[in-house]
């Protein structure tokens, strides 16, 4: 046991040693400041070169300074003793001293690997390893691992992953970076190229490593990452919003993070399609129904073209017009790319019809064509019969049925026709769905954009138009990143792409990711025990095989930090029904307290889902989860809303949105219509969500 003196005088030991740090950390914040300052008296030098010269010195000087300041809190939280005697500290920076030793190595440096890596029956040379808790720049306890018994070192502590686990869960999720562990690890810090797949069940720290990867990756090689971009995405807006913190409190800004329904710019979309229709919408069959629609005219198209010249009438008829469409569109090429050859065809017909009527023309043909250009009515016809194409009209022209029915000749059935017909006819009222921003994003390729004039790059400089001397330091500094991260709304080229929940991504959503990734690595996080996917299994492999390119890196969490062990057994018993062998992760706490069932009418539905709310308000210091089966979230909210005493902390979303979200206790609302909505998987998906308490609410019984 460990005796109160020999705790306090281990903590005493360290705490010398972190003042001894923050005091060098002072001295780097004040050098990084006074660079700063030199930074801005460059400025009265005036011209253009010297402002450029002070931004640089400003934004890095400042950025340092930033990252000294995002890192004070718990800056060291490890340290191994070594067999030779030596010893390290590990940290979330790396600082040296004066005379450039390693005060503290960073926790991505290969030099921390030992720190999560070493165990007893593999210690590297580790004869300890000691966490170090702190608050502020106080040193509040010490928790050691001895991975040597035979070494003559105090040990002291009793897990700090498990006080890590206890703490209430925040609105946003944490890094964990004190307490990574071995497994972790390694999926951290597997090789930066290829693809990086990592599997584990709900809570095993998927979401996590997955961003401590990126950590990892930018600092390891920041030119090739911070460069080209490391893009996170997520399955929803809800679960972006709970992971946003965990980069910046890593020191890291330079990823950019985005849900499924974000990743089309200009385009929003949040909102889910019930499940039978997200699985068609998902479905590389529509990747047909779209190569055709991208081809054809809309139905408003004119059939055929008249009009007169000079006395003359000359004329386009539908035959015509339909040869001119398939000569200027040859397999392969793009509608709106051809937009000029297509008119170019239509200006032959009418000068073939000319010649035909007069071989001799008063007129050549270049100033034929030319007061034609001039003429309103045949701008508006060309305008008509081939417009530059939004892919949002062409999948708006998708709500009518006969069109749809036969595009999706063959690869539709009629029941599917029906119902997404009827869901894209909500297109223009409601916007897209998640799954149409997919199909958006195909359509956006398939018509191609007509050739652009080359546009001259923004000066970064410039901070509002025709301002281009920055006048403060706030305006300085957003500027200097701008520069450094503007990338067009459309940009493609990421170094890295991050994909979490990957289960969830359908056929079509893939193909979206592989167009934004295709000379990147992957990291792909998911669990085929937590998928809503019910479409095709031969399907999603070819189409995630299609953007994951390269050699294939693959690892297995098995520990659940999140649920306790009486919250993952319910769990775990309904996901057993449908997949009996599935690998279930093992929980790591216990908290006593089982889940909570309460069965009540349809009548008191809402007042019992208050109630519990309440209750768990009362016994969980952090968040509450509500979640409710689709459709029932607005009301479910309205009912809860103005309770004065959540602060926040109550957040009702509906079982998809419940994807990788974690609550310190969870009220699930009506599991069997949850189930029949999206599944067991998804149930089961639910049922994980919360670190302390569940309390399910049902208006019938929903496991035997
Ligand atoms: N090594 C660790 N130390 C401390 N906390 C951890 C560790 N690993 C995971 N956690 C915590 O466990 C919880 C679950 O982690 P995370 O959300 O990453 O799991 P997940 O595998 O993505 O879950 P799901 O598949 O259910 O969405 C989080 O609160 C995370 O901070």
């Amino acid at each position: 046991m460990t005796s109160q003196t020999t705790l306090s005088r281990e903590i005493a030991t360290e705490q010398r040693y972190l003042d001894r740090v923050y005091a060098r950390l002072a001295q780097l914040r004040a050098a990084a400041e006074g660079a700063e300052r030199d930074g801005y008296r460059l400025a009265g030098v005036g011209n253009y070169g010297a402002l450029v010269e002070r931004d640089a010195m400003v934004f890095h000087a400042a950025k340092r300074r930033a990252a000294l300041d995002a890192e004070h809190e718990g800056l060291v939280f490890g340290r191994l003793d070594r067999r030779d005697g030596s010893v390290q500290y590990v940290g979330r920076l790396g600082i040296r001293d004066h005379d450039t030793t390693p005060l503290v190595i960073d926790w991505r440096a290969p030099a921390a690997a030992d720190f999560y890596q070493a165990t007893a029956a593999d210690p590297r040379d580790v004869v300890r390893r000691r966490m170090i808790r702190s608050r502020g720049e106080t040193v509040t306890g010490v928790d050691d691992d001895l991975l040597d018994p035979s070494a003559d070192v105090p040990v002291v502590g009793d897990g700090a992953l498990l006080a890590s686990l206890n703490r209430a869960t925040a609105t946003g999720m944490r890094d964990i970076v004190a307490t990574i562990q071995r497994e972790q690890d390694a999926a951290i810090r597997s090789p930066a190229s290829g693809v990086t797949l990592v599997e584990g069940g709900p809570g095993t720290g998927k979401t996590a490593v997955a961003l401590h990867r990126a950590a990892y990756l930018l600092y390891r090689d920041r030119s090739r990452f911070a460069g080209g971009g490391i893009l996170v995405v997520g399955p929803s807006p809800v679960f972006i919003g709970y992971i946003a913190t965990v980069l910046p409190s890593l020191g890291e800004h330079s990823a950019t993070l985005k849900s499924l329904g974000d990743l089309v710019p200009g385009v929003s979309a949040g909102r889910l399609d019930p499940a039978p229709v997200a699985t068609v919408k998902g479905s590389l069959r529509m990747l047909t129904v779209l190569r055709r629609a991208a081809r054809e005219q809309l139905p408003d198209a004119p059939t055929e073209l008249r009009l007169t010249w000079r006395g003359r009438l000359l004329r386009v008829d539908a035959a015509m017009l339909e040869r001119i469409r398939r000569r200027a569109l040859p397999r392969g090429r793009r509608r709106n790319e051809v937009r000029r050859a297509a008119f170019d065809g239509v200006f032959d017909a009418l000068w073939q019809d000319l010649l035909d009527q007069q071989p001799a023309p008063d007129r050549p043909r270049p100033e034929f064509e030319e007061e034609l250009s001039d003429r309103s009515d045949f701008r508006d016809f060309l305008r008509a019969w081939w417009p530059l194409l939004r892919p949002a009209q062409v999948l708006g022209s998708l709500a009518d049925r006969r069109r749809l029915a036969r595009l999706g000749s063959g690869v539709l059935s009629s029941a599917e026709v029906t119902a997404l017909a009827e869901s894209f006819g909500e297109l223009a009222e409601r916007g897209p769905t998640v799954a149409d921003v997919a199909l958006l994003d195909e359509l956006d390729q398939l018509l191609g954009q007509p050739p652009r004039p080359k546009r001259r790059r923004r000066d970064p400089y410039q901070v509002a138009p025709g301002v281009s001397e920055v006048t403060t330091y706030a305006d300085r500094r957003a500027a200097a990143r701008t520069a450094e991260r503007e990338r067009p709304a459309d940009y493609r080229d990421y170094a890295h792409v991050v994909v979490d929940e990957a289960q969830d991504v359908s056929p079509m959503q893939w193909r979206m990711l592989g167009r934004r990734g295709r000379s990147a690595s992957w990291t792909v996080v998911g669990d085929p025990a937590q998928t809503a996917w019910n479409g095709d299994e031969a399907e999603l492999a070819r189409a995630r095989d299609g953007a994951l390119r390269g050699r294939r890196d693959e690892h297995t969490l098995t520990t659940n930090y999140r649920n306790s062990k009486e919250i993952f057994e319910l769990a775990a018993g309904v996901i057993r029904t449908v997949a009996p062998t599935a690998p279930l992760p093992t929980p790591v706490r216990s908290t006593g307290v089982p889940p909570e069932e309460l069965l009540t009418s349809p009548a008191s539905l809402d007042a019992t889902i208050a109630t519990a709310v309440d209750a768990l308000l009362e016994q969980v210091e952090g968040t509450v989860g509500v979640i409710t089966p689709l459709g029932s979230r607005e009301r479910v909210a309205d009912g809860l809303a103005e309770r004065p005493a959540s602060d926040g902390r109550v957040q009702v979303v509906t079982s998809l949105e419940a994807k990788g979200m974690e609550y310190d206790a969870v009220v699930l609302v009506e599991p069997h219509t949850i189930s029949a909505q999206s599944g067991v998987r998804t149930l089961y998906v639910a049922l994980s969500r919360a670190t302390q308490r569940l309390t399910v609410v049902a208006t019938e019984p929903w496991r035997e």
